[in-house]
């Protein structure tokens, strides 16, 4: 009897210095937590499993800084840049990875952002006080932290040798920087013993792009690329200008000598050669990468092959992308959210699936259907506005006649407006309380004129559906029988894409699968559920 309480005891005791043990290893884990590290490497070969190791101890971004004189490893960290973005891509896709290229003859590190924590593969451990020294950019209470790191079998280096230039120039859209997009500017940057100049796309250029009204403005994408650049070689001279064509500075500038490119651009140097030989310059040699590929977990079928700022765009859909504020002027429940959308943009399918998540509809359209009804004041007021032969023999609006009238002529348009939507947004506030009042927690409001009407000032959030133009006009072509004239007409009488997505909390496009526009409901779904927890 005793020796089995003996044996329990100690069971319990064992079992509590395990637990200790567990929980003091992790706290020293979060404790060692940081924003910002910074990785000194033996050598270059190690790179190759940092990006896991490191994410155990960095969350945002990680410098690295590899030991030695990489002038006489130019085709190591040449390859190695590639490597090591890729291995982000697939192995720490959130962490915002910087090799620093600035040679290691200048002693001192001077990041854009200040380093929490020092990191040191081990065999550094000689070295670490006068490495730690060399940092500019610390925090105060940074930490220094040793790992182990394995040294990779680097194989043969059949790298050609790398050729540098003074002045090297690339371009592109570099809309959410990502890891292609770095591989690009640090082989420029590898490259350039002077300048670098970036030509990135105006917004002229980005209208063919896949959901481009979700492109950050240009002086966002210009920041981040000066930003990158500036971090990874301070001692270049950079120069990241808008380009409104393909060719930017470099069609007339004699001193430009090599061009960087990726397969998929590699046409767009052709072209610029062509410029320059017309205008009786030297063509610049041209240095080619291959695309990284998007070894995300989770890349749907719909999603490019290649890591693409569009893949992100399109992961975007479904999310928050303005955090809500709250609206003073209305009531806190039931929450209302706007549904806006141009004319065949599939904004009715996603209030059904809203529906179907559990949400009350309000449909603004029908709402104005029926306060046309004969007898209502509305019915005459358009008849005395508009004309006897708008109403039929039945005493109804001839709601296609109104249509021909208002659609075709600005003036006519904005007069109905005035009249209406009075009008509609009342009875659609009306049935708003009436649903709260029958216990409804969420609404949708859905409106065709959400966004030029303001209507989402009467919403908490305000949600947009937007697909390209030259669909909605097949869709509406299909849909009303309209002709290809006709449905351009009506869909240039609405709000365009950019300014449906402009004060949207959260935007749709229901352009791909069913399964597609599926995810991007649920995705929204859950995070109005999160939020609305939060907010009681
Ligand atoms: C002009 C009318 C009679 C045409 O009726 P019809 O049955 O042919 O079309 P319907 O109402 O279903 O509208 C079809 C589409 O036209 C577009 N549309 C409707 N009204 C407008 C408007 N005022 N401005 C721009 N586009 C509009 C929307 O994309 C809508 O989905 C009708 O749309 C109308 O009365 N519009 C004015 C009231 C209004 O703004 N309604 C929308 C409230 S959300
Ligand atoms: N996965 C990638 N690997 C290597 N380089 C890339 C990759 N994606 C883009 N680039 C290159 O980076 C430069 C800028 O790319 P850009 O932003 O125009 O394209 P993107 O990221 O594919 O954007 P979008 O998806 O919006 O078309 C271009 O020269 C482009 O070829």
């Amino acid at each position: 009897m005793c020796n089995i309480s003996y044996g329990v005891s100690f069971a319990v005791l064992l079992f509590s210095v395990i637990v200790s043990y567990i929980f003091v290893m992790n706290l020293k884990q979060t404790e060692l937590m940081a924003k910002t590290g910074l990785i000194f490497l033996s050598n270059v070969t190690k790179i190759n499993d940092i990006c896991l190791k490191a994410s155990k101890y960095v969350k945002n971004r990680l410098y690295i800084k590899i030991n030695g004189k990489p002038d006489n490893m130019l085709p190591v960290v040449s390859k190695q840049i590639v490597d090591l973005y890729s291995q982000a891509t697939s192995k720490c896709n959130n962490l915002d990875v910087r090799l620093l290229l600035k040679s290691t003859e200048s002693k001192n590190i001077k990041t854009n952002y200040p380093i929490d924590l020092i990191l040191y593969d081990s065999h550094l451990t000689k070295d670490i006080n006068s490495l730690q020294q060399s940092v500019l950019s610390l925090n105060s209470g940074s930490k220094v932290h040793s790992i182990e790191l394995k040294l990779n079998d680097f194989g043969k280096t059949n790298e050609e040798p790398v050729k540098t230039y003074e002045y090297v120039a690339l371009g592109g859209t570099f809309d959410r920087l990502h890891n292609g997009h770095k591989i690009l500017l640090s082989q420029a940057a590898l490259r350039a013993t002077k300048h670098v100049t970036v030509g990135v796309t105006d917004v002229n250029m980005i209208q063919s792009k896949k959901l481009w009204e979700l492109i950050e403005p240009i002086e966002n994408r210009i920041k981040a690329v000066v930003d990158f650049l500036t971090d990874i070689n301070p001692d270049l001279e950079y120069n990241v200008v808008p380009i409104r064509d393909l060719y930017g500075p470099t069609k007339d500038d004699p001193r430009y000598q090599l061009i960087v490119v990726s397969e998929e651009t590699a046409r767009g140097a052709v072209k610029i050669n062509e410029k320059r030989k017309e205008n009786g310059l030297q063509p610049l040699e041209t240095y080619v990468i291959k695309l990284a590929q998007d070894l995300h977990p989770e890349r749907s079928h719909e999603e490019e092959e290649k890591v693409s700022s569009s893949n992100h765009r399109m992961r975007l859909l479904g999310t928050i992308l303005k955090p809500p504020v709250p609206n003073p002027n209305i009531p806190d429940w039931p929450y209302v959210i706007g549904l806006a959308g141009g004319i065949a943009s599939g904004k009715s399918n996603i209030a059904e699936k809203l529906k179907a998540k559990g949400a009350a509809i309000i449909n603004c359209d029908i709402i104005a259907h029926d306060l046309y009804k004969p007898g209502l004041p509305l019915n005459s007021t358009l008849s005395e506005t508009f004309g006897q032969n708008i109403i039929t023999e039945t005493g109804e609006v001839d709601r296609r006649k109104l249509g021909t009238i208002v659609f075709s002529d600005k003036e006519q348009l904005e007069k109905l407006n005035s009249i209406v939507w009075p009008a509609v947004i009342e009875e659609a506030q009306r049935r708003v309380r009436a649903l709260g009042e029958e216990g409804h927690k969420v609404v949708v409001m859905e409106a065709a004129v959400m966004v030029r009407a303001k209507w989402y000032t009467h919403c908490h959030q305000l949600w947009s559906v937007i697909i390209p133009p030259e669909e909605a006009v097949k869709r509406l072509q299909k849909r009303n029988g309209l002709s290809e004239e006709e449905a351009k007409q009506r869909i240039s009488s609405q709000p365009s894409n950019l300014e449906q997505v402009a004060n949207a909390n959260i935007v749709f496009s229901p352009y791909w699968s069913y399964e597609y526009t599926q995810s991007q409901i649920d995705r929204a779904w859950s995070h109005l559920q999160e939020y609305l927890r939060s907010r009681k």
